[in-house]
């Protein structure tokens, strides 16, 4: 009897009938197609899935959900092949469009660190998906073979003879395949629109570090002791728990010495360095305040204080995006015009149940950006800042056995907020551009890949939403002074016949950046308009006054002090010291400074006087986790004696965890 849930179509959202819910079982396309939401609550907590976050629209927010569209999209012929140019000809080739417009160079940004991209790919993984990746490195290998000719899915990158890098090698083709639609999966007619679909929640919920299963998460996740997730201790480093066998994510671990691998809900932690590193952090900011948490409310059970320090989590992840990082790269005073944040630290409630959770394919395809600023030859440093070493990022992805070998870990952690980011110019890291996916591709470039997805998706004109954003029409090029580089323009009028036919990311490639910001104009509009949907849409959003479990004030007033360098300070290895604000290099106004005066959370307005009973107990947790404030220094050295009963739980929960024989209480340091 499944009357406690109900069966919606994922894309239309609709509830659907049995009938068509037999359909879907037949065809094998449940996965994708629909989505199954148990009865809402409207007290609850957030989901773990984003089920239930609209209470009329209860699979608005779940993974396979579609992206909204801020102009219809366009595509030509019956095939919804890309759109053609003005001409009636195809639009210019990719990769020659990209080596001209977006030339390599490796030159580092004056203003930001390594930890900009870092934490925009983590934030990337909280929405979107690798699944199109993963199709064609390996699902369909082909596609730069003979056998890929035969296969629609396979849109190979060419390379002229020309090209200014692969003239000196004979490499003609970059495998690419065309992204998953809800076509693809079966959802959808083969003769509408193709529909890109994803894995993540459109919601910023840290949807890939806890999953989106409560299965998976029971299962892989949660240690069911004290609020905490599963861990291990090596080395004297906490890992999310590690899977010993290999048919994990990660592929390119060098054996016998490289074996670390982790086995979280969701494998996708073990890709990306930027989102493995803050996977690996978030795991661990998650159980320092359920720690915490639990020191000052020695009552509350483990269900409490995993779903509290869940939250904190995630509004601490939001808090440093919102308030730290996006002010800094788009300007604090264009944000608070735009609403996109508060200048007061109190609540603000914003929600608006007609809007729906969901993130834009321009968004999405804005993101893709951010490649242009990523530098890929990692530098890494000792904990007083000496050069130790470096590594090519692309070498590194999914490769999770590296950090756990040769202090790389820590090395890495050092140079996140010690070295310059890529370049904010129209330069793309040569590594990025020629290499991309390191030894699994002969050759990938990422940003031709980023231009023809462009397409594949259907993104309108550049000159469409440049008049979108600017509310003026842009007929001709000369309309674009002013716009993109001068230099830029000339580029763009040899390469394109018609202002019309100019892609999106290619605009985006080229363009001013917007007044008071460093993102490109037509990115600095995509991503004022994403970022209050994220809050106006997301009803357990963490400011909100009035919502399940809410914060209370003074709750809230800690989530404030939440900063990418007191997250540093509290989990990032070896970090004793750093510059106050760590997305920004250090240097004068901004010198690296102790931990100590770095702010970090106070756990007191959590306290719940319903605890307050026993109070031998909870004084002797509360000193140690004042001393977790000042001592930042020995996330290293193993305290302690004070929780002995803590030892038999935990060797009895986790028969392959390496730390068995340690205490929780680690956390308490
Ligand atoms: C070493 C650094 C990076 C590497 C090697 C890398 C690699 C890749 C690759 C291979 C793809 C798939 C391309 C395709 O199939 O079309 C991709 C997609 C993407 N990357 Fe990166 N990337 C890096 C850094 C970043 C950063 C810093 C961001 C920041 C926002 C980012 C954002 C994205 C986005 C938004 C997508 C599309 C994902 C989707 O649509 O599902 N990447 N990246």
């Amino acid at each position: 009897d499944e009357s406690n849930s109900t069966f919606y179509d994922s894309y239309h959202g609709e509830p659907i009938s049995d009938k068509e819910y037999r359909e879907h079982v037949e065809k094998n396309t449940t996965f994708w197609c629909i989505n199954e939401v148990e009865k809402c609550d409207p007290h609850e907590r957030r989901r773990l899935d984003g089920s239930c976050n609209n209470l009329n629209y209860p699979n608005r927010g779940m993974p396979h959900t579609p992206t909204l569209k801020l102009l219809p999209p366009e595509f030509s012929g019956n095939g919804f092949e890309p759109r053609l140019a003005k001409s009636g000809a195809p639009l210019p080739p990719a990769r020659p469009l990209r080596t001209s417009l977006l030339p390599d160079a490796r030159i580092p940004d004056q203003v930001f660190t390594q930890m900009v991209a870092h934490y925009m790919v983590f934030i990337v993984s909280d929405v979107l998906s690798i699944h199109d990746t993963v199709n064609y490195v390996l699902w369909k290998p082909y596609c730069c073979s003979p056998q890929g000719e035969k296969d629609r899915d396979c849109i190979p990158v060419k390379i002229p003879n020309d090209d200014p890098v692969h003239r000196f090698s004979n490499i003609r083709c970059m495998k690419l395949t065309r992204p998953l639609t809800y076509q693809t999966e079966g959802c959808l007619k083969n003769d509408t629109k193709p529909e890109r679909i994803v894995t993540s929640t459109p919601l910023l919920d840290l949807s890939k570090l806890y999953g989106t299963d409560v299965q998976k998460l029971a299962n892989k996740g949660r240690l069911f002791k004290k609020g905490l997730l599963k861990y291990e201790k090596e080395d004297g480093r906490i890992w999310p728990p590690s899977t010993k066998t290999q048919d994990n994510l990660c592929l390119l671990n060098m054996k016998p010495r490289e074996t670390r691998c982790h086995d979280t809900p969701e494998p996708i932690t073990n890709s990306l360095i930027g989102i493995n590193l803050f996977s690996i952090w978030f795991w661990r900011v998650h159980n320092s305040i359920a720690t915490a948490l639990a020191a000052v409310n020695p009552c509350w059970d483990d269900e409490k204080l995993f779903q509290t320090a869940r939250e904190i989590n995630i509004a601490t992840m939001v808090q440093i995006l919102f308030y730290e990082l996006l002010p800094s790269l788009m300007g604090y005073d264009n944000l608070i015009r735009e609403g996109t944040i508060s200048p007061f630290p109190g609540f603000r409630d914003l929600y608006n149940d007609q809007v729906m959770p969901q993130i834009s394919a321009e968004y999405a395809q804005g993101l893709r950006w951010f490649h242009v600023i990523q530098e890929n030859n990692a530098k890494m440093y000792d904990a007083k800042g000496n050069y130790v070493k470096s590594v090519p990022l692309t070498n590194i992805t999914l490769r999770t056995g590296f950090l756990g070998i040769d202090n790389n870990l820590d090395y890495l952690t050092q140079g996140c907020f010690r070295q310059a980011s890529g370049g904010f110019n129209s330069f793309v890291d040569p590594d990025i551009a020629e290499i991309g996916l390191g030894p699994l591709t002969e050759s990938t470039d990422i940003t031709s890949f980023d231009l023809v997805k462009n397409r594949h998706f259907g993104l309108a004109p550049y000159t469409k939403y440049l008049e979108l954003c600017n509310g003026r029409p842009f007929n001709t090029f000369e309309d674009l002074v002013g716009i993109v580089k001068p230099e830029m323009l000339d580029i763009l009028k040899d390469k394109y016949k018609h202002v019309d036919d100019i892609d999106l990311i290619a605009g985006m490639w080229v363009e001013l950046p917007a007044k008071g910001s460093f993102l490109p104009k037509t990115l600095q509009c995509i991503f004022l308009d994403q970022h209050v949907r994220f809050l106006v849409s997301d009803r357990h959003w963490y400011e909100r006054q009035n919502r399940p479990n809410a914060f209370t004030y003074d709750q809230l007033l800690e989530i404030r002090k939440a900063t990418i360098s007191g997250l540093m300070c509290d989990v990032g290895d070896t970090v004793t010291e750093i510059q106050p604000r760590s997305f920004l290099r250090p240097g004068p106004g901004n010198e690296i400074t102790s931990c100590d005066n770095i702010p970090r959370y106070d756990f007191e307005p959590w306290r719940d006087p319903s605890c307050n009973g026993n109070n031998s107990s909870s004084d002797e947790n509360n000193s140690s986790s004042d001393d977790k404030k000042s001592s930042s220094d020995d996330k290293k050295s193993s305290s302690d004696d004070k929780n002995s009963s803590t030892d038999e739980e935990n060797s009895s929960s986790d028969e392959k965890n390496s730390s068995s024989n340690e205490n929780s209480s680690d956390w308490l340091e």
